[in-house]
């Protein structure tokens, strides 16, 4: 598993995630979600938008159906993951969208069933400014999803600031069939 910084370092979800081999503590977020929610097993065909390390990909590819695609995305490399696809691309950048539409064909898929998030700008800074650039890069997510969920999929985000806020802007595009969910 990769560095992690501050009060996360000795949480139990970290010795959880460590445990099960997985590259990230953020993969056990994904664990509690999908087991109350039950959205990987049915998904013939994942997006994974900000991946690095690839903790989530993992999870992903354990619970979707065998020969599914799984196509993480982030700034940095992710390491090779068996029964996944990565790219390095900038997610509000439209080269980004031909990139994702390319490997789309190739696989012969036409929409992803599910579209997950858990990206972190890399701003450092002030608060306020961190907060700001975090909804900014959902915002840019669920305008992601919009263009390649399949009809009735789902959208899966992390919102560290103002989730109330960004939910109603989340409604606004994604339809009010959305829920908001709190993990630690
Ligand atoms: C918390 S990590 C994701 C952890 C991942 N879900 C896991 O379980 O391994 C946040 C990621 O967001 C990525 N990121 C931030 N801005 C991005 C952007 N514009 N495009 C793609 N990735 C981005 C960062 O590079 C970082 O790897």
């Amino acid at each position: 598993m990769g560095k992690v910084k501050g009060k996360h370092r000795l949480d139990k979800y970290y010795h959880l995630a460590k445990e099960h081999g997985y590259r990230s503590r953020a993969s056990w977020k994904l664990v509690q979600l999908d087991s109350k929610f039950k959205f990987l097993h049915s998904s013939r065909a994942v997006l994974d938008l900000c991946a690095a390390p690839g903790g989530w990909m993992q999870v992903a590819v354990e619970r979707v159906p065998v020969g599914s695609l799984v196509l993480g995305i982030d700034l940095v490399r992710i390491a090779p993951l068996r029964g996944a696809i990565s790219i390095e691309q900038d997610i509000t950048k439209p080269e980004c969208r031909v990139k994702v539409k390319k490997i789309m064909g190739d696989n012969g898929v036409k929409a992803f069933d599910l579209v997950l998030h858990d990206g972190s700008p890399n701003v450092g800074g002030a608060w306020s400014q961190e907060a700001m650039s975090q909804n900014a890069l959902v915002i840019d997510a669920v305008k992601l999803a919009t263009q390649f969920l399949a009809p009735k999929g789902n959208f899966v985000t992390k919102v560290s600031f103002f989730p109330q806020a960004i939910h109603l802007r989340i409604w606004e595009l994604l339809g009010n069939e959305s829920v908001v969910y709190s993990v630690e």
